[in-house]
């Protein structure tokens, strides 16, 4: 602001609450979030369904933003949900969508991390399913840590096939077991991909 100007508050509200697939969720400007909302509704449930229909009772979201796939799934299946994200603005975003979902549905628990998607859960026992929603260059390394894992399930949201292909070659053990495209871009040559991935 430059000096002599006058401060304009639009609003005194530091997040946008938008609903998806049975959450609220907070977002901030420095956070991603899904270009089409209703289409990543659709991606969310059926993420939720296969999860749920696989008995899952511990998941990891990673490049979880600001948590949408793991709070909307923890809404509707009772799992222990753990989230990675390097945006802290994302993390705290999600941790506030967190408090707000388990105070009128306490069915799962969250617990929402800062950190690189790749090594912050190195140390810890590994879930039932790992979730990953990479930007448009990949999972890169972390697709040999999953292949070498003992992890029984990878779904895998991709915005780019070739980064998912390419990935996909890294882990020659988990076989597709489901896929289905969504125009989340329409009118422009992308498309989001849903991938169920299981361990042979
Ligand atoms: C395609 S967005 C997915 C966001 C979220 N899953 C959703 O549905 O809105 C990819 C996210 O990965 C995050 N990211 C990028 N590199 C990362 C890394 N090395 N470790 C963890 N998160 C990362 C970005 O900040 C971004 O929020």
């Amino acid at each position: 602001m430059l000096e002599g100007e006058e401060e304009i508050v639009l609003t005194e509200h530091e997040t946008l609450t938008v609903p998806v697939a049975g959450v609220s969720l907070n977002l901030r400007p420095d956070s991603f979030f899904q270009t089409n909302t209703a289409v990543a509704e659709q991606l969310y449930e059926q993420a939720a369904d296969w999860v749920a229909a696989s008995g899952a009772r511990t998941l990891w979201d990673l490049f979880c933003g600001v948590g949408g796939f793991g709070l909307s799934i923890g809404a509707r299946v009772p799992l222990q949900v753990t989230g990675v994200e390097v945006a802290p603005g994302a993390v705290a975003a999600a941790r506030q969508s967190a408090a707000e979902l388990m105070a009128r549905n306490p069915l799962s628990s969250f617990d929402f991390r800062v950190g690189d998607a790749a090594t912050t859960l190195r140390d810890e026992p590994l879930p039932d399913v790992v979730l990953v929603n990479p930007p448009r260059r990949g999972i890169g390394p972390l697709a040999e840590t999953l292949e070498v894992s003992g992890v029984p399930q990878v779904v895998y949201s991709s915005c780019n096939v070739e980064s998912l292909a390419r990935d996909l070659t890294r882990m020659p053990t988990y076989a597709v077991a489901d896929a289905r495209v969504f125009d989340m871009f329409p009118q422009t040559r992308h498309h989001e991909v849903l991938v169920r991935l299981v361990r042979e």
